[in-house]
């Protein structure tokens, strides 16, 4: 069935399902995305299922800054260039890649560096979720974000503490939801409320700050992957800096949970905790199975205790197979200094599809550790597009479209994108994450 894009447009309001079930090929979209999935638990492997490889020559290395600081001074910057290579430069395709092991852009995955006050902010977020689950297991302090569970905001929005996620006591998950503030000057409120009182006001003004780092990365990678304009990527990407112009600042208030619903931010960030690993010798035991993220992009701060996973596909055969690849760990590069933060970024499902199949959407695992007693703290920014209903996407408006380029992305998809023009992004998101 040919859907012409003009009769897909909605201009806010509107009935949701009937302009998102006028998207057969995004639908496709979601079902093949489910399918690789599926296949990279089957994979030929190289190392078999349980093993893996590790990310020093596979997964390229971007140089970001956020701030204007010192230590960003003499530093050799990552160009937009860069990062659109690193992200759609996929070694199938590429004829000169000799390499036996497949490329990182093949994944969706690639590692940012930052230093100075850019890393400080980060492990700012990073000392935040510990503190956190430092709170968590205070027996005193830990009574009222036990008490909190996850309870719904409004439609498809949830936050909260689920301590118990998988049944065994092996996961806990923090689910936040951030307000945008009332001046530029302030820090979004984080939902819910609890996790602020268990950590105090100066833990989670640093939790926010370094989430306001992370969001500026992911605005700047997803401008380069995609060639948007600063304005496109301000009016795609939900960074919870934008107030619903329909409630006044006075009527922005912690006591008043209504008007704040209506604000609530759509990325968000996830505080993870997975308990000592039990040892573990088959894809049924990962602590997390593989899976995508709904997101434009996934950010987190590389957490001490490794176990994270990207599937990346493999160049063992030379030829193009979903079947065929690797497991391959994110870990420092060798040549790391002090004071630098490592900061990994998957792209998600929204990242793919706008990318027209050149950016596949990391296929991504967490393996339990095997023999430390140790309990792994994961702090995952998701990075999603505005809920607003102002956030329509226009393609040619807002993207710089592949006409000029060569390669056809991996996963392209014939008439997805003009299937997806005009569609507010919410759309999007009911119809690859009903339930998020
Ligand atoms: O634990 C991690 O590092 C990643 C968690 C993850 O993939 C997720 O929360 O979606
Ligand atoms: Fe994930």
């Amino acid at each position: 069935i040919v859907v012409p894009a003009s009769s897909l447009g909605t201009t806010g309001g509107g009935n949701r399902l009937s302009t998102s079930g006028a998207r057969p090929l995004l639908r496709e979209f979601g079902d093949s995305i489910a399918v690789r999935v599926r296949d990279s638990k089957l994979g030929r492997n190289r190392f078999g299922l349980e093993k893996h490889f590790s990310s020093a020559s596979t997964l390229p290395v971007l140089d970001l800054k956020v701030q204007d600081c010192q230590s960003n001074a003499q530093r050799r910057m990552s160009t937009p260039a860069d990062i659109h290579t690193a992200y759609t430069a996929c070694g199938l395709t590429s004829l000169n890649y000799k390499g036996t092991h497949g490329l990182s852009s093949g994944s969706g995955c690639c590692i940012v560096r930052l230093v100075g006050e850019d890393a400080e902010s980060v492990s700012g977020l990073v000392d935040f979720a510990d503190d956190f689950f430092a709170g968590v297991d205070n027996e005193s302090a830990n009574r009222a974000i036990n008490n909190v569970g996850v309870f719904r905001i409004s439609n498809n929005v949830h936050a909260g503490f689920d301590k118990n996620v998988n049944g065994d006591d092996k996961m806990q998950v923090c689910y936040t939801k951030l307000i945008p503030p009332k001046s530029e000057a302030e820090l979004p409120i984080l939902l819910p409320l609890e996790v602020g009182e268990l950590v105090g006001e100066s833990s989670l003004s640093d939790g926010c700050n370094g989430m306001k780092t992370l969001f500026s990365v992911s605005a700047q990678l997803t401008r380069a992957v995609l060639g948007m304009t600063k304005e496109a990527t301000d009016k795609l990407l939900d960074d919870s800096s934008l107030r619903n112009e329909e409630v006044s600042s006075d009527e922005m208030d912690s006591a008043n949970i209504d008007n704040l619903t209506d604000n609530v931010s759509n990325s968000y960030q996830r505080l993870i905790r997975y308990s000592s690993g039990v040892a573990s010798n088959s894809d049924d035991t990962a602590a997390f199975w593989p899976h995508v993220d709904s997101t434009l992009l996934t950010l987190i701060p590389m957490p001490e205790i490794p176990g994270l996973e990207v599937w990346a596909p493999s160049l063992t055969n030379s030829k193009i197979s979903d079947l065929s690849g690797e497991w391959v760990r994110p870990i420092k590069p060798t040549k790391s200094a002090d004071g630098e933060i490592y900061v990994i970024a998957l792209a998600g499902e929204f990242m793919e599809l706008l990318s027209d199949g050149k950016v596949p959407t990391c296929i991504h695992r967490v393996m339990p550790q095997n023999t430390l007693k140790q309990q792994r703290i994961s702090a995952p920014l998701f990075v999603r597009p505005r809920r607003s209903k102002h956030a329509v996407l226009n393609l040619a408006a807002d993207l710089s479209l592949t006409s000029g380029d060569q390669e056809e992305g991996m996963y392209h998809q014939k008439g997805l994108m003009e299937e997806c023009d005009q569609m507010r992004v919410w759309d999007y998101m009911e119809i690859m994450s009903p339930d998020n």
